[in-house]
């Protein structure tokens, strides 16, 4: 057991590092670099030469220095960098510490694995430690990123480095169960690493929450998190923060939109563009290459690509969580020789974590979404980098390619590219990208659609994913922003469906509206026909998208019945006109003369009340009738209905539980809560609306009862026979 340390030592321990912030503090004034200047154009401290403190005011130079060591940071972060084995910095590190140290706003923009994240852990350290930050100060800095694992390897440096450090930090990021026990620490805490949606969560339900004393905000992959996808989350965030603080921004694609900065309240930023004057924007270590592979051949492409490469370590993008799932449990299937591994944003947290850091340790295969896409450093040990699916911008290509490379290790990557996204090249080439084009080898190539049909005909569950696979990529490249590169009317829908193993092209709603109206033609067309017969590929019963075709008729049907309800709306206060009515004989006859009793012999019609009357209650009585057959059967539908809803929600929770998720295209943490956040309200919507269809079918049979009321029915018949009479 450790002995509690006496007075004399924590005064003596006190005094020491009072001592030690008051010479940094000095030092650190001393050699302030200028602003607007660049630290790396500065000559470095000769080897060997004194650093420090020279006299009472007089240091070392530590704008331009190369090591950790020569700069101005208390001995606790010397002790963890040394430890950690950093010794000498990168450029973004030499770059921009010699500004954050001084407390000045950054804007860091370097090449992916180039060692951004410690350019930004040592200010917060070294800030948090000159102001002698304790348990007490509450939160004193903030660390966001755009996704749990990277938030998840940001607090395992800071942690590394921190480690001498007596701050207390917490890890707050989504999926993660115990929310309550975090709520009861969080206050607690100096440092918090987090997702943009859980530090929401606790500033709006933790009792308390406060980070008012904020010193420090760091947006690593800030060009992301100041994206839509994260701007509602964002800019709530930075209205409960305070303004005065210093904020660090970095990232490999950095924004200098003047709007994003504006909203962070930035002063006189600093911006570190290292590799700006560099001939490429990606590392120099990393091979790249672009290849065409249409999208029927993708699977083929994919499958060779990784029976050529079994001794690899292979992360391979795909733009959906659907997509990603099909191709996973469908090359589990088919054993390639090589693990396989997923990962996407609607995974169990805990699994996500198992897989990254599987992947960091093992030869394999991690089939993923955009999720791994940014930050992710998978022990630099990746050797390829394949994107089946084209990224939606330059910005993410840079991001993806940085997983591999990272550092000063090398790595090579493969871009599949469509005939249609070709586009994409130029696009990646005017960001200084140097991509090659390679030929694809087609002898070598292996085909599996074969074997994924079969695969199909025995498992349901696979030919659902299939399905959906299919159906969320054409949606991913319909809602895709640059139509110069993605457009889904270019698209062999039939082929792509039948390179899935898919035995016949399951329909798409939202191309119906796209094709209407577009004389569409050649290999790329959907049959017209086809659109209109499209219903509602999820209103279905699942195995009904395989099985069920509608019939011309069904169609004409439906149509038909539209036009019906149309016509069916009775206007009770419209002018009543004269009804014919024939005999036998086909003679005509006045109206409602199948109720007159002929008395006389003249041709008059006398009506006979009671009669009339009596028909009346019959019509009364049919009508009622009518009234409870047509409830008992609308009822009946949509009991069903509900049945079918609650069916397809149990479904969608379980696959949920089982890691297999629900469409998400950028599968980031941000993605994924608006996504929850819109199922969830979708599911809220759904109740909402049972609810208000419920309560408009009551309103609907009040003005049903309302407007063909029996007194009404009784007065229309009154007019008829009136009008008969006049
Ligand atoms: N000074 C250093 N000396 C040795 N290794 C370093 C140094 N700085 C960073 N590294 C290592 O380089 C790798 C990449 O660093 P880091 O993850 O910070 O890169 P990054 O620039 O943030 O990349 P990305 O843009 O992909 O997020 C890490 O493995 C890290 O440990």
């Amino acid at each position: 057991m450790r002995r509690p340390k006496s007075k004399q030592f924590r005064e003596k321990k006190r005094l020491s590092e009072v001592q030690e912030i008051e010479l940094i503090e000095s030092w650190v004034e001393f050699g302030k670099p200028q602003p607007g200047s660049n630290p790396l154009s500065l000559p470095p401290l000769p080897s060997g030469a004194p650093i420090g403190r020279f006299d009472e005011n007089t240091f070392s130079a530590y704008a331009g220095s190369k090591k950790f060591d020569q700069l101005p940071l208390s001995q606790k972060t010397k002790d963890g960098l040394r430890e950690a084995k950093y010794t000498k910095m990168t450029d973004i590190q030499r770059a921009s510490l010699p500004h954050a140290l001084c407390g000045r706003d950054i804007l860091g923009a370097a090449k992916t694995g180039s060692g951004k994240t410690l350019a930004f852990i040592i200010p917060v350290l070294e800030k948090l430690y000159r102001a002698r930050w304790g348990p007490e100060d509450g939160v004193g800095s903030i660390i966001i990123s755009p996704t749990r694992e990277l938030a998840g390897q940001l607090f395992e440096v800071l942690k590394s480095v921190g480690k001498h450090h007596t701050f207390s930090a917490g890890l707050l990021i989504g999926g993660r169960k115990d929310v309550d026990e975090e709520k009861e620490h969080v206050n607690d805490l100096n440092i918090l690493v987090c997702t943009p949606g859980r530090l929401l969560q606790h500033m709006d339900e933790t009792p308390n929450f406060d980070c008012s004393q904020l010193q420090v905000l760091v947006l690593d992959e800030a060009d992301r998190i100041l994206d839509v996808g994260f701007k509602k989350a964002l800019n709530a965030i930075v209205s409960q923060i305070p303004k005065h603080r210093q904020t660090l921004l970095f990232s490999a694609t950095q924004t200098k939109s003047v709007q994003d900065l504006a909203r962070l309240s930035l002063k006189d930023p600093e911006y570190v563009s290292v590799h700006e004057e560099s001939v490429t924007a990606t590392p120099n270590r990393l091979h790249q290459t672009a290849m065409i592979v249409p999208l029927d051949q993708k699977l083929d492409m994919l499958w060779s690509f990784i029976k050529a490469h079994l001794n690899s370590r292979i992360l391979v993008f795909l733009s959906s969580c659907k997509q990603v799932r099909f191709v996973f449990e469908a090359f589990k299937k088919l054993r390639p020789g090589i693990p396989l591994k997923c990962l996407h944003g609607r995974m169990k947290q805990e699994k996500r974590m198992g897989i990254y850091s599987e992947f960091c340790e093992k030869r394999s295969v991690l089939f993923s979404t955009d999720v791994a896409s940014r930050g992710l450093d998978f022990n630099k040990a990746v050797d390829w980098v394949v994107q089946v699916d084209c990224p939606e911008d330059v910005a993410a290509y840079i991001h993806r390619v940085g997983r591999t490379a990272r550092y000063l290790s090398g790595g090579r990557s493969v871009l599949f590219l469509m005939p249609s996204e070709m586009k994409m090249i130029e696009k990646l080439q005017e960001k200084k990208i140097p991509i090659q084009f390679i030929k694809a080898n087609t002898k070598r190539l292996q085909p599996v659609s074969t074997l994924l049909a079969a695969l199909l005909v025995k498992s349901d569950e696979l030919r659902d994913l299939a399905c959906r696979a299919f159906i969320t990529y054409l949606r991913s490249i319909h809602i895709q922003r640059d139509k110069e590169v993605f457009d889904v009317m270019k698209l062999p829908i039939e082929e792509y469906s039948a390179s899935l193993g898919l035995p016949m092209t399951p329909k798409i709603r939202f191309l119906k509206q796209k094709i209407k109206g577009k004389k569409v033609s050649g290999e790329y067309s959907l049959q017209e026909e086809s659109y209109d017969r499209e219903e509602n590929l999820f209103e279905l019963p699942r195995e009904s998208i395989f099985t069920r075709k509608l019939e011309d008729d069904e169609v004409d049907n439906s149509a038909t019945r539209v036009l019906k309800k149309k016509k069916l709306k009775i206007n009770v206060h419209r002018p009543v006109g004269t009804r014919v009515v024939f005999d036998d004989e086909g003679n005509t006859l006045p109206p409602l003369a199948t109720l007159a009793d002929v008395k006389s012999g003249d041709d008059s019609v006398q009506l006979d009340k009671d009669t009339v009357s009596k028909r009346y209650a019959e019509m009364r009585e049919e009508l009622k009738q009518h009234d409870k057959e047509d409830k008992l059967l609308d009822r009946e539908r949509r009991k069903e209905k509900r049945m079918k809803q609650k069916m397809k929600l149990k479904r969608g929770r379980k696959e949920e539980e089982d890691d297999e998720g629900e469409e998400d295209l950028s599968g980031s943490d941000g993605e994924a809560t608006r996504n929850r956040a819109n199922k969830r309200s979708k599911k809220y919507f759904d109740s909402d609306s049972d609810d208000a269809e419920r309560k408009r079918d009551k309103d609907k049979l009040a003005i049903k009862a309302d407007s063909i009321s029996l007194a009404e029915q009784e007065e229309l018949a009154l007019k008829l026979l009136s009008s008969m009479h006049s």
